[in-house]
C-alpha cells in the first residue's frame, strides 16, 4: 500500500480527493531538514520515511513564495505561519504591494527501487520525476547524508499562480485565505476546485501518471 506521509490534514483531504484508495495516509513526523528547497526538503523526507515505513510513501513539502519577497516565506512556510501567523503575512504583503505569489508543491515518492534515469532536462519550476540521486549527492551537506543518500527519489513539482489579498473565505488550511487565484482565494474553494488548480493538484497529477503507467 502507497503511503502519504503527513502530519498535515488539510494536505491528507486533498490527496484523497485525487488518489482515492490508491494511497493511505500515513501521520509520522519525518525530520525536515532546513533547506532552501522543497525539493531537497521532501527527498530527504521521502527517504526517512520509507526507511520508517518500509513501504512505499510520498511525501509532500509545500510553500507560499511572495515574488517581492524574494520568495519569502518559500521552504520556511510552516514555520512562518506559526510565528507570524498567516493574517500578518498578508498584512505585511499587502502593505508593501508585493501581492504577486505562487504556490509550490514537491512530491517525492521512495519505494526503495532504483529508477530509470529520466531523459527530461531539470526545470527547476516543473521538474517532471528527476531521479534526484545525482544532484543530490552532488551538492550533499553532512546532514543530507544521514538517512542513506543511496535510496532513490522521484519528485514531481506544481506551481500556482495567485495573489495576496485580504482573508476570504473558510475552506482548506494554511494561507489559502489570503491566496487568491482567478477571482476566488482558495479557501472559497472545495477540495476539488482547488486540486483542479492548485499546486498539490498539479503535482499529484503528474504522480499519479507516473504511477500508474510504471
Ligand atoms: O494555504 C495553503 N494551501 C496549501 O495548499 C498549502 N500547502 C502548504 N501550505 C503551507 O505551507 C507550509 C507547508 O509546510 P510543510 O510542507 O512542511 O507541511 P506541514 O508541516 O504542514 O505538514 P507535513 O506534511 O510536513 O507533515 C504550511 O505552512 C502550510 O500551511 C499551504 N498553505
Amino acid at each position: 500500500m502507497l503511503r502519504y506521509v503527513t502530519t498535515n490534514d488539510g494536505k491528507v483531504r486533498e490527496a484523497e480527493e485525487y488518489l482515492g484508495d490508491e494511497v493511505a495516509a500515513l501521520e509520522y513526523d519525518y525530520p525536515e531538514i532546513q533547506a532552501d528547497s522543497l525539493e531537497r526538503v521532501a527527498a530527504h523526507g521521502a527517504r526517512d520515511a520509507y526507511e520508517h515505513v518500509g513501504e512505499p510513501v510520498i511525501v509532500d513539502d509545500a510553500g507560499l513564495y511572495i515574488d517581492g519577497f524574494d520568495g519569502f516565506p518559500g521552504p520556511y512556510s510552516a514555520y512562518v505561519e506559526d510565528t507570524l501567523g498567516v493574517e500578518r503575512v498578508g498584512d505585511l504583503a499587502g502593505r508593501e504591494d508585493a501581492t504577486r505569489a505562487k504556490f509550490r508543491c514537491v512530491i517525492a515518492y521512495c519505494d526503495g527501487d532504483p529508477f530509470e534515469a529520466s531523459p527530461e532536462p531539470i526545470d527547476t519550476d516543473d521538474r517532471r520525476g528527476q531521479d534526484l540521486a545525482a544532484e543530490d549527492r552532488a551538492s550533499a551537506t553532512t546532514d543530507d547524508t544521514v538517512t542513506g543518500e543511496d535510496l532513490p527519489v522521484k519528485l514531481f513539482v506544481g506551481a500556482v499562480p495567485g495573489r495576496i489579498v485580504e482573508p476570504r473565505g473558510t475552506g482548506g488550511f494554511g494561507y489559502d485565505p489570503i491566496f487568491e487565484h482567478s477571482g476566488r482565494t482558495f479557501a472559497e474553494m472545495s477540495a476539488d476546485e482547488k486540486n483542479a488548480v492548485s499546486h498539490r493538484g498539479r503535482a499529484l497529477g503528474k504522480f499519479a501518471e507516473w504511477f500508474v503507467d510504471r
